[in-house]
C-alpha cells in the first residue's frame, strides 16, 4: 500500500513540483490485473484501480488487511464506492453478481468480505475506479445505473464550464457513512471545473480525471484560495485535496472526473465559496 501522510498549509506553500506530484497525485491506477491502491491520511481515504484482463482479481490482491489495517479483511471496518470507467464488466461481492456497463457505479457497504472483479471482454477490458473510506455502520449495498445518478447541470458555455454533475454516490440516491461520489462531465468545448471555486473544511476530496486525450492535458488548482498552486495532469491520474484546499481544473480539451468526498458531513452543499476576484 502506497501511503501519503498528508502535509499542512505551511509546508505545501515550500514544496517543489515534484514533492506536490510526490504528495498528492495518484498515477499508474490502471495496470492490467492488478489492484492499484493509494493510502492517505487525510480523512483515511483509499484510492483505488482495477483493471481484470486475463481474469477475475480479487479486491485485496495486494492488501495486507492486518498490517494496513489493523483488521481481518479491507471492508471489515470501511465503506467502497466504484465507477466502471471501461468495457463492460461485473463484481461479485459476497456472492452476488453485480453487472456494471460502463459508467455504472456500485456501493458497497461495511462488512462485505469478499470482492473480485471481472472484464466480460479482455480485449476492451473494465476500469474500476474506487474510494473506500472508514465507515461504521453497515447500509445496503447498491448497483447504481448511470440513468439513476441525480444529473445536475452547471456552468455556461460563456465561462466554459457547461457541464453535468452526476451525483451517483449522494443523500438523494443512497445512504452511506460517510462516503459521496460522482461523476462530472464537460460538454465539448468547454474545459473549466468547480470555477467559482470551494474549499469545505468538513470534507477532503479526490478528483481523478479521465477522458483526456493522450496529446492533451489538464492543470489541476489547488491550495489555499490566496495562495495557489498547481498540478499537471495526465489521463487517469488523481489529485487529492487536502480540505482547506480548492480544487479546480482546466484542460486543453474537455475531459470527464471523478469526485470522491469524506469527512464530517454528506451534505453536498456545504461549501465556502470564494470569489474569483479573490484568488491569488
Ligand atoms: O464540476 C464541479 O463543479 C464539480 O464536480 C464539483 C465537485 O462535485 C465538488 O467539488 C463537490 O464538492
Ligand atoms: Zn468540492
Amino acid at each position: 500500500m502506497d501511503t501519503r501522510y498528508s502535509t499542512g498549509k505551511d509546508a505545501f506553500k515550500h514544496m517543489t513540483t515534484q514533492e506536490l506530484r510526490d504528495e498528492f497525485l495518484v498515477d499508474r491506477i490502471f495496470r492490467p490485473d492488478e489492484v492499484s491502491g493509494v493510502y492517505s491520511h487525510i480523512d483515511r481515504i483509499v484510492t483505488m484501480g482495477a483493471m481484470p484482463v486475463a481474469g477475475e482479481v480479487d479486491l485485496e490482491k495486494n492488501i495486507d488487511a492486518m498490517k494496513d489495517f489493523g483488521v481481518e479483511y479491507f471492508l471489515q471496518r470501511r465503506e467502497i464506492g466504484m465507477i466502471n470507467i471501461g468495457g463492460d464488466g461485473y463484481v461479485i461481492a459476497d456472492g452476488k453478481r453485480y453487472e456494471l456497463v460502463s459508467l455504472d457505479g456500485l456501493y458497497l457497504p461495511m462488512g462485505t468480505k469478499n470482492v473480485s472483479l471481472g472484464s466480460n471482454d479482455a480485449k476492451k477490458p473494465a476500469k474500476f475506479y474506487m474510494s473506500s473510506t472508514p465507515a461504521h455502520h453497515a447500509f445496503e449495498a447498491k448497483h447504481i445505473v448511470f440513468a439513476d445518478a441525480k444529473h445536475v447541470p452547471a456552468g455556461n458555455k460563456a465561462e466554459s464550464n457547461e457541464r453535468v454533475i452526476n451525483q451517483y454516490i449522494h443523500p438523494d440516491v443512497l445512504d452511506t457513512c460517510q462516503l459521496s461520489m460522482g461523476l462530472t462531465q464537460l460538454k465539448e468545448g468547454n474545459v473549466w471545473n468547480t470555477m467559482p471555486v470551494h474549499t469545505h473544511e468538513r470534507r477532503m476530496e479526490v478528483y481523478f480525471y479521465f477522458d483526456i486525450d493522450a496529446e492533451q492535458t489538464l492543470f489541476h488548482f489547488f491550495g489555499e484560495p490566496n495562495e495557489t498552486r498547481h498540478i499537471v495532469v495526465h489521463n487517469e491520474q488523481a489529485v487529492i485535496n487536502p480540505s482547506w484546499s480548492i480544487h479546480s481544473g482546466v484542460g486543453t480539451s474537455n475531459y470527464t472526473f471523478i469526485w470522491s468526498m469524506c469527512g464530517e458531513n454528506r451534505t453536498y452543499t456545504d461549501m465556502d465559496h470564494v470569489a474569483t476576484k479573490d484568488l491569488r
